[in-house]
């Protein structure tokens, strides 16, 4: 089943940088997809722009059917909570509980009043630990998020995405911060929770090896568009060079 459809998308910032230039993009039910490409070619503005911290310019996107394009309010919050976003930074609340970082992902169902007040159902407060348990943090629940190392603030990042119970996971450079033994234990968690729940990911990364290591299909960006589109055994050397090199101002900078 087609999850995401995206046609034409732009989006020109108020400097007049060109971040997306026309991209075309499909995504179905359970894929991971990974993107990748050179510092700048727009990962993260089209991650944001799916679910619209970043207002595209101009395009179409559809997501389960619907246009999500220019829709506001309770309609916006309703898509936002069945897209579970995973940050490069955590972006955990460092002062309070593990637990309650993961309940944060269900803030998107609770009216504003019963937020603030933090009065989750028990249902959720289960929820919230049985993907503590999935993560491998079942014992660090009551722990402040900040006393964690950084490997294991990803992984409460993943279960409070999860608890959302998202149809689709945007993980935006989820390992750019990790050591390489960490970065495996985030990718392996995230894409096997993402496979055993049917839920779809798609997820920025720098590192080629990786992506090609977990990835169902890789989109190449280069300068806001899509260069490459296929699965991670047809992306040869010749390709990631097409996806990575540099414009000539980029080679006049690092010569
Ligand atoms: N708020 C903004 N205002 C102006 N330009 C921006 C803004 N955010 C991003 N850009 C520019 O848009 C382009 C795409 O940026 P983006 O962060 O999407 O790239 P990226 O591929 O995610 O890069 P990286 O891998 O370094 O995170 C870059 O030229 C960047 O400088």
């Amino acid at each position: 089943m087609t999850l995401l459809q995206i046609e034409g998308l732009s989006k020109v910032y108020p400097d007049g940088t060109v971040a997306l230039d026309n991209l075309n993009l499909q995504l179905h039910s359970g894929e991971f997809v990974v993107v990748i490409g050179p510092s700048g070619a727009g990962k993260s503005t089209l991650l944001r722009s799916l679910n619209r911290m970043v207002e595209p310019t101009k395009g179409h996107i559809r997501f389960k059917g619907e246009e999500t394009m220019g829709i506001k309010g309770t309609k916006l919050r309703e898509m936002r909570r069945q897209m579970g976003m995973i940050f490069q930074g955590y972006n955990l609340v460092t002062r309070v509980s593990v637990l309650t970082n993961v309940l944060h992902g269900r803030l998107g169902y609770m009216s504003s009043l019963q937020g603030a007040l933090g009065l989750y159902s028990k249902t959720d407060t289960e929820a919230a630990k049985n993907m503590l348990q999935r993560v491998g943090l079942f014992e660090q629940m009551y722990k402040r998020a900040d006393e964690l190392s950084g490997g294991q603030q990803q992984r409460v990042g993943i279960a409070r995405a999860l608890c959302q119970q998202p149809d689709l996971i945007l993980a935006d450079e989820p390992i750019a911060s990790l050591d390489p033994a960490s970065s495996e234990t985030i990718m392996d968690y995230l894409y096997t929770i993402c496979k055993e729940e049917g839920i779809a990911c798609l997820c920025n990364l720098h590192q080629v090896d990786i992506a090609k290591k977990y990835a169902t299909r890789i989109i190449g960006i280069h300068k806001g568009s899509k260069v490459f589109d296929g699965a991670p055994a047809e992306l040869t050397d010749d390709m990631i060079r097409l996806i990575y090199k540099q414009s000539s101002s980029q080679e006049k900078e690092t010569a």
